[in-house]
């Protein structure tokens, strides 16, 4: 049996000695590059925090004490020092979740992946253990360099230092990356000493030596990095935490297994807030992942464990490299038009931007509201700022949506990438609150593409808007193929209109990529003799006033949606009659507004019934329904 299969429980671990550690780890990695060659996920982070999270579980009790994993991408070691050793489906449905999952173990607590809310909960959870008299349970927080850059760690930094007698104990996971390459002067220096004693001459040495680098995003990497040269300019001992009642340990070599015990155990002492400093590596241990130049196997799919090469994903272009195609050819002609990204610049696609226009391209880190009110500035400055964003990532930056950007109708384009479903990534991951949080915000046209083609057109048109913010979502994945119109309406794209043999006639508005499934749906009501129209409106926001009459001349409104049904595109659409006092049936086709667990995006749509099968099931009966009506339900081979 290797010592991994003998460890069902931190206190397993406990039990090894420090001998057999070295073997432990190593056993580790080779479990994590097998299983997650086979299915994806985050190989890189985790990785890079093996000799970490073994001394974290020989040094503090969990579940008693508490530790929590910022984002959660990093936590496979955790997951399986803690007793979760089949990996066989991770992400997937019936498998592992890719984060921290309360439903899985006692040792689990954040589930959410979003960045930066790590130190939050330890200074909550602190606060309650004094509060209840547990001053023995010691709260820890594992904090990536990346997630350092997020505004709600320096507030709840503010807060945490207050809590002299109160032991939180922040691990900041340091490996110089977010997912971009630390390129530049400064970073390539910091890389460098990170592992030279004299750390603190080391860092006057920055100060004083490093140019500035000529390269893309030197701004981008002192603000994507200046948290981490302000965390080690603050971090000497007798610099601002030591004054605010904090401790600082390190810089300690996170691969050390033995230094980062002893460090935690020393912070444990102090019995108050302490900040444990280890630099690790992303990927360490795996040769492809540590020489991945783009993100050192941030979060890679299927992969041969031998060479590391990565398997294709099939199916044609991305949504994604379509979006950035036409950054590049828009930015071509548009001097006034740049790129910002909160530390993703090649998952959201603005990398061929970057590379095209090194002087156009901000990355401001893991900071999605800076990022928005950031925009909102270089508009104020006569720019036309393209904020590209995760869908789900934007919900943090909604108040600066609002007053910071519509408030002041000002020029920014927001591209929300992995709109809708998203799937394998969990919950939190999901793209759909955007349609619904963004329909409240005045004067913000929206733009929902169904294809590439469309996806072209409605960016050119998001920045030719030059009176008030814009925004266009698409999903995650390969694109269909172009779904052509039949017709217009009003500014409205027909996709398909099928006379029925009775008198009900349906009208579809598809919204975005249901478009495919839309359409399919259509031809099988056809079938049935239901008379139906899908039309695809391009704007969501504000909706075209064609679609008043096209809907009254109709038994019945269909809205399909890959968004939450809550506030999303169907409420719009159903307020747009009820004001025209058009009283005609509607019925959104959309997410249940629940949180989702994990699994594919094609098995969650067919759960939720936006297959094309499901939706003309649906649609007939609600036709059936409102027009009292005997309609034939189609046949499982329809
Ligand atoms: C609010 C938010 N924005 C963006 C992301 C996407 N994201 C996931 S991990 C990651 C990089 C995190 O870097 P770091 O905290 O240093 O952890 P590491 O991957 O280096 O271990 C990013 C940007 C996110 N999860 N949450
Ligand atoms: C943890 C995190 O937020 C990202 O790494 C996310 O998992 C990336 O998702 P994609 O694979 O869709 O880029
Ligand atoms: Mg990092």
């Amino acid at each position: 049996m290797s010592l991994l299969e003998s460890i069902s429980g931190p206190e397993d671990l406990k039990r090894l000695d420090a001998a057999q550690l070295p073997r432990l780890a190593h056993e580790l990695r080779e479990f994590m590059v097998d299983a997650v060659s086979k299915t994806g996920g985050h190989l890189g982070p985790s990785l890079g925090v093996v000799e970490l999270t073994i001394a974290l579980h020989r040094v503090f009790a969990s579940p008693r004490d508490k530790i929590l994993f910022d984002t959660g991408h990093q936590a496979y070691v955790h997951k399986m020092l803690t007793g979760r050793h089949d990996w066989t489906l991770l992400r997937q449905r019936g498998g592992l979740s890719g984060y921290p999952s309360r439903a899985e173990s006692e040792h689990d607590l954040i589930e959410n992946s979003h960045a930066s809310t790590a130190l939050s909960y330890a200074d909550g959870l602190a606060k309650a253990y004094q509060l209840r008299g547990e001053n023995d349970r010691a709260v820890v927080a594992v904090v990536g360099d990346g997630a350092l850059t997020g505004g709600m760690c320096w507030e709840a930094l503010n807060n945490i230092a207050a809590g002299k007698d109160r032991p939180v104990i922040i691990v900041v996971n340091d490996n110089g990356r977010s997912y971009s390459p630390t390129i530049g002067g400064l970073a390539s220096h910091l890389a460098n000493l990170r592992v030279t004693p004299g750390y603190e001459q080391a860092l006057d040495l920055i100060k004083k030596t490093v140019p500035r680098a000529p390269v893309v995003g030197t701004v981008a990497y002192e603000a994507l990095h200046g948290i981490k040269k302000g965390l080690k300019d603050v971090l000497q001992p007798q610099a601002m935490f030591e004054d605010l009642g904090m401790k600082y340990v390190g810089p300690i070599d996170g691969h050390d297994e033995e230094a980062v015990e002893r460090a935690l155990r020393k912070a444990r002492g102090f019995g108050g807030p302490v900040i444990v400093h280890c630099i690790t590596q992303k990927g360490r241990g795996y040769a492809p992942a540590e020489n991945h130049e783009e993100d050192c196997f941030h979060g890679p799919g299927a992969f041969d464990p031998v060479t590391g090469e990565i398997k294709a994903k099939g199916g044609g272009p991305s949504w994604t490299k379509v979006f950035g195609e036409e950054m590049v050819a828009i930015g071509g002609e548009r001097r006034d038009v740049v790129g910002i990204t909160a530390a993703m610049l090649y998952p959201v696609g603005l990398a061929p931007f970057a590379h095209a226009f090194p002087d156009r391209i901000y990355d401001v880190g893991i900071a999605e509201q800076h990022a928005a009110t950031s925009a909102a500035g270089l508009a104020m400055g006569g720019l036309h700022p393209v904020v590209a964003l995760y869908a789900t990532f934007l919900n943090r930056a909604f108040d600066q949506v609002l007053m910071d950007v519509a408030l002041h109708n000002l020029p920014v384009t927001f591209a929300l990438d992995r709109s809708g479903v998203t799937g394998n990534d969990g919950a939190s991951h999901n793209g759909m609150w955007d349609l619904s949080i963004l329909q409240l915000v005045p004067g913000l046209r929206l733009a929902v593409p169904r294809d590439g083609a469309r996806l072209r057109e409605l960016l050119r048109d998001c920045v030719a808007i030059s009176d008030g913010p814009s925004a266009i979502r698409y999903p995650k994945g390969p694109i269909g193929p172009d779904v052509e119109a039949i017709d217009t309406a009003g500014g409205m794209d027909v996709l398909a209109r099928h006379d029925g043999a009775n008198g009900a006639r349906v009208l579809i508005v598809s919204v975005g990529p249901m478009a495919a499934a839309a359409v399919a749906a259509a031809d099988r009501l056809q079938a049935q003799g239901i008379g139906v129209t899908v039309v695809d409106p391009r704007w969501v926001k504000p909706l075209d006033p064609a679609l008043v009459g096209l809907a009254a001349g109709h038994s019945m409104v269909a809205v399909v949606e890959d968004n939450g049904r809550t506030g999303g595109v169907g409420d719009a659409v159903g307020r747009l009659l009820r004001d025209a006092a058009v009283d005609v049936p509607l019925r959104t086709f959309g997410i249940p507004q629940e949180f989702l667990d994990h699994a594919s995006r094609g098995e969650i749509l067919t759960d939720i019934g936006l297959n094309e099968q499901d939706l003309a099931r649906d649609i007939t009966e609600a036709v059936a329904k409102v027009t009292n009506t005997e309609v034939p339900q189609p046949t499982p081979a329809d």
